[in-house]
């Protein structure tokens, strides 16, 4: 089956069916992913003008590498399996694209050469992969991340070996994955005396992306470390609390409704999960050879203007509990404005903001809305 996708034609299996059985993985709902992949390299290469070699490490049909070598990227792609391998190829010369194409497994590959930019988008967890990809590469690291239930804390244990964090499973479930893998990635990085800046993260539908920044020092090793911490939560009014640093001081009863049912999440990345510069940047890269132009450019829109509190808010979830009507989204949060209280929107829902004011505060600001 051939697939035409930002400008490039390949060809995919006819039972791509998500990795399951022996086809080689194409998944068409990543478009959106791969989409902006696309964007988000040529914001990263005008800011960074010597990056050039780019590593699709798990390339699978080789979709995105292809996308990528069709953008001017000196694209290398690889995959353990020989059969994704000989497909790469095939779709590389379908479009009259150079590049590189290698059956190899991509800690072996990750460890012997250097890239510029490193793509990681394995079936699961990144985790296996990302001592490799920060050990070696130069300027950025790319990262999905399709197991939502443990980085959610939804799959507790899971995602507390994978992670070496514990996961809570809040009503900011989608931004707890979030936070849990960009603390585990940084953490990776420190090891390699790397500082990782989350330029653009953004979590869809099964999966969080994130693109992070190396810096290669001990003291941006450091800093990234610095930006790590806690979240302590209550079960029943929803308030929470953050600390950074990475001793935990757990509050005991809820200082806001003295209920026990308090949980404490981290090491969390507690720091901003993305570059309002660079989001604006990637959004003018968008053009109309995407598909997903037009989803892209609202996700960014809403990434863009997101604060960088650690956890939102969902005013579905609030108005339940306090046993309220929702009312509409702008009166909602117009209101809280008003109080005098910083608002935004976020990517994770349509009901969902954030705001450095506590739930008690909401509650009062918004008690007309
Ligand atoms: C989710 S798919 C990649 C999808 C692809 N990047 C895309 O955008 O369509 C994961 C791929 O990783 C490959 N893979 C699994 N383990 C690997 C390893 N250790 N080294 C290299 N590739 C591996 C699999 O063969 C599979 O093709």
């Amino acid at each position: 089956m051939r697939v035409s996708e930002g400008g490039v034609e390949v060809e995919v299996p006819e039972q791509a069916d998500e990795g399951i059985g022996d086809e080689v993985f194409f998944n068409p709902v990543q478009e959106l992913n791969r989409d902006l992949t696309v964007a988000a390299l040529r914001a990263y290469r005008d800011r960074e003008e010597r990056a050039e070699y780019y590593l699709d490490a798990m390339a699978a049909s080789g979709i995105r590498g292809v996308r990528a070598a069709a953008d001017g990227w000196n694209a290398t792609l690889a995959d353990i399996d020989p059969d994704a391998v000989e497909l790469c190829e095939r779709n590389l010369e379908r479009n009259d694209l150079d590049g590189e194409v290698v059956q190899r497994d991509a800690n072996a590959l990750m460890h012997e050469e250097v890239f510029d930019v490193v793509d990681i988008d394995p079936f699961g967890t990144p985790i296996p992969f990302a001592d490799a990809a920060f050990a070696n590469t130069r300027d950025l690291v790319c990262v999905t991340a399709t197991d939502t239930a443990p980085l959610c804390g939804a799959h507790f244990h899971s995602g507390v070996r994978k992670y070496s964090a514990v996961p809570r499973n809040t009503d900011y479930h989608a931004e707890m994955g979030v936070r849990v893998l960009l603390s585990a990635m940084a953490r990776t990085a420190a090891r390699y005396d790397a500082g990782v800046t989350p330029i653009l993260t953004h979590a869809t539908s099964h999966y969080v992306r994130t693109y992070l920044e190396l810096d290669h020092s001990a003291s941006d090793a450091n800093a990234a470390i610095d930006e790590l911490g806690h979240v302590y939560h209550c079960e029943d009014c929803l308030y929470r609390e953050h600390d950074f640093g990475l001793v935990a001081d757990p509050i005991e009863t809820c200082p806001e409704c003295g209920s026990e049912r308090t949980l404490t999440a981290g090491p969390l990345w507690l720091g901003p999960a993305h570059d309002a510069d660079f989001v604006a940047a990637v959004r003018e890269e968008l053009d109309d050879s995407m598909g997903t132009e037009s989803k892209v450019e609202r996700l960014l829109d809403t990434l863009e203007g997101e604060l960088h509190e650690p956890t939102h808010y969902d005013q579905h979830r609030l108005c339940k509990e306090w046993g309220r009507a929702a009312p509409a989204m702008d009166e909602f949060l117009g209101d809280l404005r008003d109080a005098g209280y910083e608002t935004s929107r976020t990517h994770y829902g349509g009901t969902t903001f954030k705001t450095p004011a506590t739930v008690e505060a909401i509650r009062e600001a918004t008690r007309d809305s």
